[in-house]
């Protein structure tokens, strides 16, 4: 089935895939024409990416109208909550966007309540169709939510495989509290620096036996979590083929195989933090002792 729209909890209803542009290889306008004509109708971008202006320029000269593809950006902190939804709302050349995110919990400088409190107005006055956070931990969640008139309706964060165990937790929360969930890094096995990852073998086993690209498996996988990816890429048949993942069905067998790899990743990763932290911690002591030592001697 191709990529469903998911509804939000203000009503509205999000594209379930969406293309980011936080890295420029080459012509960000030109990257972002060819997602919207190989079908995206979300186009991800941030204060802190310098991209809205190519976004904006792209939305132009692909000839979309307006209300046909969901704009999210984000204030990553660079200025004020008014300076910077001014300013992207000139810079991405549109009147509103479709989602407007708080980039990080840093950006509220500590005062979670005070900084909902400006993203709850630009939705009032209709600059922000819908509003959310990013990168937001449960504990800032609680936080907002205990002076919140709005509740996000999106938290964007980290989610692969690689990093199922640990975001188990905050997805369940998200869902109970009907906070949709975007996923960015999705393809993170894929370029991250481990060529042993079980993930990795896992996930290149299922491609190649349905003879899919990998990046549609993982893609698949998210969509399977409830979650809507936001990946990017500047090649056109990476592009296509980001839309066409929306298509491949996962097995419950498959997507368990894909779990218990994630689940051994996330262990060897811890197992190799305790012994490096170990290692450092022999090696000071070996230098006290050998010190120590010498000081006798
Ligand atoms: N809210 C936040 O703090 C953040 C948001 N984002 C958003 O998410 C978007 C996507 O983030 P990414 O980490 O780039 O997502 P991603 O994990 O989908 O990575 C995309 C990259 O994967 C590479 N790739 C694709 N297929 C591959 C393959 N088969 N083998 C090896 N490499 C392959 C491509 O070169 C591409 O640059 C960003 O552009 C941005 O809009 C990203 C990071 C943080
Ligand atoms: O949002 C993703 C990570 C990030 C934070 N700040 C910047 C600036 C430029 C590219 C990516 C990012």
């Amino acid at each position: 089935m191709p990529w469903q729209d998911i509804k939000l909890n203000d009503g509205r209803e999000i594209p379930g895939i969406s293309f980011g542009t936080s890295r420029h290889s080459g012509d960000t306008v030109a990257t972002v024409d060819a997602a919207i004509h190989a079908g995206f109708d979300s186009i991800d971008t941030a204060q802190m990416y310098k991209s809205e202006g190519a976004v904006g320029e792209a939305i132009k000269q692909s000839g979309i109208s307006r209300s046909d593809i969901w704009i999210t950006t984000k204030w990553s902190g660079v200025k004020s909550a008014q300076e910077s939804i001014h300013d992207s709302l000139e810079q991405l050349g549109v009147d509103y966007v479709d989602l407007y995110l708080i980039h990080f919990p840093g950006v509220t400088k500590g005062d979670i309540k005070g900084a909902w409190r400006e993203v709850e107005e630009f939705k009032k006055l209709g600059y922000a169709k819908s509003i959310g956070v990013s990168n937001f931990e449960i504990s800032h969640l609680e936080e907002l939510l205990k002076h919140s008139f709005i509740t996000p309706s999106v938290n964007q964060i980290p989610f692969h495989p690689n990093n199922l165990a640990k975001q188990e937790p905050l997805i369940k929360y998200l869902k109970e509290k009907n906070i949709a969930i975007e996923g960015y890094s999705p393809l993170a096995p894929l370029w991250q620096d481990d060529k042993n990852s079980p993930v990795l073998k896992t996930v290149k086993s299922i491609a190649s036996k349905r003879d899919v690209p990998e990046e549609r498996v993982l893609l698949a996988w998210s969509q399977s979590k409830g979650v809507i990816p936001v990946t990017a890429s500047s090649t056109k048949s990476r592009i296509e083929s980001f839309i066409a993942a929306g298509d491949l069905d996962l097995t419950e067998e498959e997507i368990k195989s894909i779990d218990k790899a994630g689940y051994k990743a996330s262990r060897n990763a811890e197992l190799k933090r305790k012994f490096v932290t170990s290692a450092k911690w022999l090696t000071a002591a070996g230098l006290v002792t050998y010190l120590a030592v010498s000081r006798l001697s």
